[in-house]
C-alpha cells in the first residue's frame, strides 16, 4: 500500500477538516501518498483528484466545512456507479479509501469493501445516528451551535412572556434535539422516537402558567414534523400564541468545537493506523473514551436509542 484516497460525504460536519489533516498527515508520516477526492463519491467517479501534501493540510484544523466539498451522489446508489468507482481508484493507483462521512456513506463504503477495495470509515455527522461511537464528529459542535442559538431566544421568549418552537436538524434520530434540549433546560423536547401527545404538552403549559411560570420552549427535532405543523396544532391548545424558528443549516457550519477538533484528529489518525495494520471494511469511533475498530456495517446494523435517563431529566427538571 502506498497511496491512499480520502473523501468527505453526506452532510458537512465540523471536524471535518481536522480528520482530513489527521488523515493525510498521519499517512505522510509513514512516507505513504494521500489523494483528496473532492465532492464525495461524485468527485470519485469523476476522478476530481487533488494531492494532499502535509502543508496544503495546513491551517485548516480549526475550520468548519470540508476543504474537499461534500456531496449527495445518486449515481453511487447503483450497481453501476460502484463498479465504475472501484475501476477509477484501480486506473488512478489508489490502494485504500477512507470515507469521512455519515450512515450513508458508510454504506457506499461497504459496497467498496465488498467488491476488495480497502476501506476505513470515520464517522462525520451532526446527526449522532450511528453505533460503534459514542459521538460522531461534528455533533457536540452542532449542539453548542444550537444552545447558542436557543439562549437567546430564551431573552426575548421571557421578555416577551411568548413560547417559541426551536426545530433542529437530525434527520430520523432525536439525538440533537435530545442534548441541546436538555441543555437549553426546554419544557418538552420531541423526538422522531417517541409519540407526541398533544394533551400531555398543553395540560404542562397550563399548569406551568398557573404557578407563574410565563414563557416555554420546546425543542422538536425535524424528524416528528415542522415547527410551522406543530404550532399550528397547539394554537387553541395553550395560552400561547407559538413563535417558530428553525435553525436549519445554521447547525452544520462555524468552527468545530474543542471535543470535535480532539475527536476528529484522533480518528483521522486511527484511520490510518487500522490501514496499515492490513484492517479493512471497518469504521473508527470513539467508546467510552477509547478509540475502537468494528466492522463498518455496525453503524447502521447495531440501533443507538436514546438514553432514558436524558429523557426523564427533561421531565423532571422542567417541572
Ligand atoms: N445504500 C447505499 N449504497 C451505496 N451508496 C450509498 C448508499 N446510501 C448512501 N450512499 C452514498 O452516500 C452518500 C451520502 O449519504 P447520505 O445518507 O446522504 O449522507 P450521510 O453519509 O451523511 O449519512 C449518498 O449520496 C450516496 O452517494
Ligand atoms: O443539506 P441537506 O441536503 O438539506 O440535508 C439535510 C440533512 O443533513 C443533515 O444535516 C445531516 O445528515 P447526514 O449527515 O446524514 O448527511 C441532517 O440533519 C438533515 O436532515
Ligand atoms: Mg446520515
Amino acid at each position: 500500500m502506498h497511496r491512499i484516497g480520502v473523501l468527505t460525504s453526506g452532510g458537512d460536519a465540523p471536524g471535518m477538516n481536522a480528520s482530513i489533516r489527521a488523515v493525510a498527515r498521519t499517512a505522510l508520516y509513514h512516507d505513504l501518498e494521500v489523494v483528496g477526492i473532492r465532492r464525495g463519491y461524485e468527485g470519485l467517479l469523476e476522478g476530481d483528484f487533488v494531492p494532499l501534501t502535509r502543508s496544503s493540510v495546513g491551517g485548516i484544523i480549526l475550520h468548519g466545512g470540508t476543504i474537499l466539498r461534500t456531496a449527495r451522489c445518486e449515481a453511487f446508489m447503483r450497481p453501476g456507479g460502484i463498479n465504475a468507482a472501484v475501476s477509477k481508484l484501480k486506473e488512478n493507483d489508489i490502494d485504500a479509501l477512507v470515507v469521512i462521512g455519515g450512515d450513508g456513506s458508510f454504506r457506499g463504503a461497504k459496497e467498496l469493501a465488498d467488491r476488495g477495495v480497502k476501506v476505513v470509515g470515520i464517522p462525520g455527522t451532526i446527526d449522532n445516528d450511528m453505533a460503534g461511537t459514542d459521538c460522531t464528529i461534528g455533533f457536540d459542535t452542532a449542539c453548542n451551535t444550537a444552545l447558542e442559538c436557543i439562549s437567546k431566544l430564551r431573552d426575548t421568549a421571557s421578555s416577551h412572556d411568548r413560547m417559541f418552537i426551536v426545530e433542529v436538524m437530525g434527520r430520523h434520530a432525536g439525538f440533537l434535539a435530545l442534548e441541546t434540549g436538555v441543555a437549553c433546560g426546554a419544557e418538552f423536547i420531541l423526538v422522531p422516537e417517541l409519540p407526541v401527545d398533544l394533551k400531555a404538552i398543553s395540560d404542562k403549559i397550563h399548569y406551568a402558567k398557573q404557578r407563574g411560570k410565563t414563557h416555554s420552549l420546546i425543542v422538536l427535532s425535524e424528524g416528528v414534523m415542522h415547527a410551522a405543523e406543530l404550532a399550528e396544532k397547539l394554537k387553541g391548545r395553550c395560552d400561547y400564541d407559538p413563535r417558530i424558528v428553525v435553525l436549519g443549516h445554521l447547525q452544520r457550519g462555524g468552527a468545530p468545537s474543542c471535543f470535535d477538533t480532539v475527536l476528529a484528529s484522533r480518528l483521522g489518525s486511527a484511520a490510518i493506523d487500522a490501514l496499515i495494520g492490513g484492517r479493512s471494511g471497518v469504521m473508527v469511533g470513539r467508546v467510552k473514551g477509547e478509540v475502537v475498530e468494528s466492522p463498518i456495517e455496525i453503524a447502521w446494523t447495531d440501533k443507538r436509542t436514546l438514553d432514558p435517563d436524558m429523557l426523564r431529566l427533561v421531565d423532571m427538571l422542567s417541572i
